[in-house]
């Protein structure tokens, strides 16, 4: 019997190496989402957190390091196979279909045996897809359309679930309901790994933090143990008012 189950992450990034071409982008990076944990990666644009996740979803090759699942070395697997042992990828630019209706988009993944079941699901967390079913997703408004993205990864009923910048380019009130979608899905037991441009907003709803700067980890600690300033203008970067120093 194995004593190590409790603390095995759903999701293990251990030394993980990748690089586009020449350029070497993700640099021995070791992250860990532990079961129903909150993750926050956050870092300066460039820095490789896109890539880190696309390299976790199978998506851009590992050059050395290896991904694991539930303890599972999936390194060398498709992304649809990670996809199935219960990792799902939220994408930047959220990745649905505009020509689709929303019902299509909420269909293109899952068992067709648990799809009313699994529709009905998504609908309860996100009721405005119900009123919208039948429309193209074009037409829906962006905080909408990233609804569909989001009701999507609960399609699989992922174990773990990464989420590249859903707030990009969306109203405060809309970041304020997907984020309490987000919450809600954290409850459920869902673990997240969640990038985000918002670094308060990302410190309120994390049990975890990893800060990427240049494709290595610089910082990881919980969120009491870091100040949003202080992650600002030590590693983003950031010139706060006040003349802080920048680093
Ligand atoms: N497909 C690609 N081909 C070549 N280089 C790429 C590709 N995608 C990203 N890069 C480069 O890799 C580096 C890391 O990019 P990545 O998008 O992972 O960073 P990021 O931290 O997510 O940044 P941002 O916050 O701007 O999205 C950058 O220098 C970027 O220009």
């Amino acid at each position: 019997m194995s004593t190590t189950t409790a603390t095995t992450p759903v999701l293990g990034i251990n030394g993980l190496t990748a690089r586009y071409g020449a350029a070497t982008v993700l640099r021995g990076v070791d992250l860990q989402v532990k079961p129903g944990e909150v993750v926050a990666l956050l870092g300066p644009n460039g820095a490789g957190k896109t890539t880190l996740m696309r390299t976790a979803a199978g998506l851009v090759p590992a050059s050395a390091g290896t991904v694991t699942l539930a303890g599972v070395d999936v390194t060398r697997r498709s992304p649809h196979r990670r996809a199935r042992a219960g990792l799902c990828l939220v994408p930047e630019g959220r990745g649905i279909f505009p020509s689709l209706t929303v019902r299509e988009n909420l269909r293109l993944q899952g068992a067709p045996r648990q799809r009313k079941e699994t529709l009905d699901r998504i609908v309860e967390a996100f009721p405005v897809l119900g009123e919208r079913l039948g429309a193209p997703a074009a037409r829906l408004s962006g905080g909408q359309q990233q609804m569909i993205a989001l009701g999507r990864s609960l399609v699989t009923n992922p174990d773990v679930v990464m989420l590249d910048e859903v707030s990009m380019g969306l109203a405060p009130l809309v970041i304020d309901q997907i984020f309490e979608a987000l919450e809600r899905l954290a409850r459920t037991g869902t673990a997240l790994l969640v990038v985000e441009q918002y670094v308060s907003r990302a410190l309120a709803m994390a049990d975890s933090v990893y800060v990427l700067s240049r494709g290595q980890v610089s910082w990881h600690g919980t969120p009491s143990e870091i100040t949003e300033e202080e992650i600002m203008r030590r590693y983003l970067a950031v010139e706060l008012p006040g003349g802080g120093e920048v680093a």
